[in-house]
């Protein structure tokens, strides 16, 4: 009895146990098959479960695939194969890959709330450290996304006058066109330094000088940023490459530029507190200390403080320069392609202005070619092919797979906008595509460029009213031309971490010399 009770705690128990025992015994081979039946029925039912996909290699997973030409190619090619959800894997990471229109709202809009976490990787918890809204998930995101979205609204409605803040950028960005006197000219770093720009007034309510150095300094360490984090990518799926010695993957240089400019940030919030008048918020800064201070003094559960809120600009300049650049240089990539195109604008600008000389945003609704235009840049440009990635926290049923928690999906926006069954001729540049028979606008839920569901650009409001007086502008006073040297602009771009024009020169000649003075 003694021996008994070091390995049961009842007789009860002792009992089960020991005919348990002599089952097994006596029936041995049928318990092993039994077994192996299970254990190949439950596999056979998990990869049932999960959506279709290629053979990998253990470890690596599908890294060969990945690594391959143009992911866009090759997730089309997946897409043919294995339909509208692929699973991959890298590592010991399970990816999703996402294509389709019907597909991208069951997921991202339906199924919206599982799908709204990004994933935990080298750039959300290092890079961003998980913090504000582009990085973040949970709490943290949820609350200063709402804050965002409810002070970027529509023009009018925000306590920012985003309009005032746009046009006072165009002045000396059409100055700076001017002063090219139709040569041969890159407006690529141009229109970067003047879409950081409006950042800046919204965050700190004032523009920088182009040759202001600590806002030099930033723009080329966030442009180093973006080169690096291509570099730093494969740590998000190997993350033990990341403590190799030295920094053979950009690690620590991506991580220490981060540093610097959170350091610059840090000393413009301070200086630009001292001035702050609660009865007057200025801009983003201002906004978000009177709504801390408020949460604060009420005692609510509020995750807002200064380091996160050092993030949020963070957030402004990493969604809002780079893209923003990125859909007006496509832009001018198309329109010097299409002559006859620029003059539609023209002349619809100068109808509009009606003998005026600057175009206000309330003037859109009677401009649907432009507008058309813009649509059709965003189409085919298709600066975010992939979105960002996103991911669950707990497994989601899709139809009749499982998708298992800490998934990383990637949504394939590319799939929809050169879909040939949704846009005939998907990979021509044809405005007319949204406009009806009678001219009217043609909206088309199938144009995705600021994403959908739970993680929509909140600030697509800026980034329209950006475009809208960007590219009527340098229309209303240039005639864009072709280099002389070089040509016509390829319309193939490259894959980064957004999808860009190859470098070109364009030539920017006025259509009025009288009209902007260079300074
Ligand atoms: C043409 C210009 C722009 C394009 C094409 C664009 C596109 C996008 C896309 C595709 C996303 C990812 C949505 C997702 O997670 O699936 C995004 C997120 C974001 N964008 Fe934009 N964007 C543009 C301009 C801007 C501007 C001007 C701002 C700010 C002033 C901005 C701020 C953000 C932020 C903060 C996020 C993260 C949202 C979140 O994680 O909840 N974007 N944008």
């Amino acid at each position: 009895m003694k021996e008994i009770q070091l390995h049961y705690n009842c007789a009860g128990e002792y009992i089960i146990m020991s005919l348990i025992e002599h089952f097994i015994a006596d029936h041995y081979v049928s318990v092993i098959i039994a077994s192996l039946v299970f254990v190949l029925l439950r596999k056979y039912l998990q990869t049932k479960k999960s959506p279709p996909g290629p053979w990998s290699l253990p470890w690596i997973g599908h890294l060969f695939l990945l690594n391959k030409g143009d992911t866009r190619n090759t997730f089309r090619e997946l897409r043919a194969q294995y339909g509208d959800l692929v699973s991959l894997s890298l590592g010991s990471l399970s990816i999703l890959v996402v294509s389709g229109l019907d597909m991208l709202h069951e997921v991202f809009v339906k199924h919206g709330k599982y799908f709204d976490k990004r994933p935990q990787m080298f750039t959300t918890v290092k890079v961003g450290q998980g913090k504000a809204v582009v990085n973040a998930s949970g709490h943290v995101w949820r609350e200063h996304r709402t804050f965002l979205v409810s002070n970027m609204k529509e023009i009018g409605i925000s306590h920012i006058n985003f309009e005032a803040n746009v046009l006072e950028e165009l002045q000396p960005f059409l100055q700076l066109l001017a002063s090219t006197e139709g040569k041969d000219f890159d407006p690529r770093l141009c229109l970067q330094t003047a879409t950081s720009n409006i950042i800046c007034s919204i965050s700190f309510g004032k523009r920088f000088d182009y040759e202001d150095p600590d806002f030099k300094d930033i723009l080329e360490i966030v442009e180093s940023n973006m080169k690096l984090v291509g570099a730093t990518a494969i740590v998000n799926y190997f993350p033990f490459l990341e403590f190799l010695p030295g920094d053979m993957f950009k690690c620590k240089q991506c991580l220490n530029n981060v540093d610097k400019v959170q350091r610059i940030l840090q000393t413009w919030i301070d200086r630009h507190k001292l001035t702050l008048e609660p009865s007057k918020p200025r801009d983003i800064i201002d906004l978000y200390m009177l709504d801390m201070q408020q949460k604060v003094q009420a005692n609510l559960n509020t995750s807002m403080s200064e380091d996160q809120l050092l993030k949020l600009i963070g957030d402004l300049f990493v969604g809002g320069t780079e893209t923003t650049a990125t859909t007006l240089r496509w832009t001018l990539v198309f329109l010097v392609h299409h002559p006859e195109v620029q003059e539609r604008i023209y002349s619809e600008i100068m109808t509009t202005l009606n003998g005026r000389t600057q175009l206000s945003v309330l003037d859109q609704r009677q401009m649907p070619f432009t507008s058309a235009v813009t649509m059709e840049s965003q189409r085919l440009g298709d600066i975010a092919p992939f979105s960002l990635p996103h991911s669950n926290t707990e497994p989601v049923r899709i139809g009749s797979y499982v998708i298992p928690a800490g998934t990383l999906v990637i949504p394939n926006v590319n799939s929809v906008h050169l879909d040939p069954e949704l846009w005939a001729n998907p990979s021509e540049f044809r405005p007319d595509r949204f406009l009806s028979d009678d001219g009217s606008l043609v909206k088309n839920s199938a144009l995705m460029p600021f994403f959908i569901g739970q993680r929509v650009c909140p600030g697509q409001s800026l980034a329209k009213l950006e475009l809208f007086h960007f590219i009527t502008s340098i229309v209303q006073h240039f005639h864009i031309l072709p280099s002389l040297m070089e040509g016509l602009p390829q319309l193939h771009g490259h894959l980064g971490l957004t999808y860009i024009p190859l470098p070109h020169t364009l030539r920017f000649v006025a259509r009025c010399q009288s009209e902007i003075n260079p300074s």
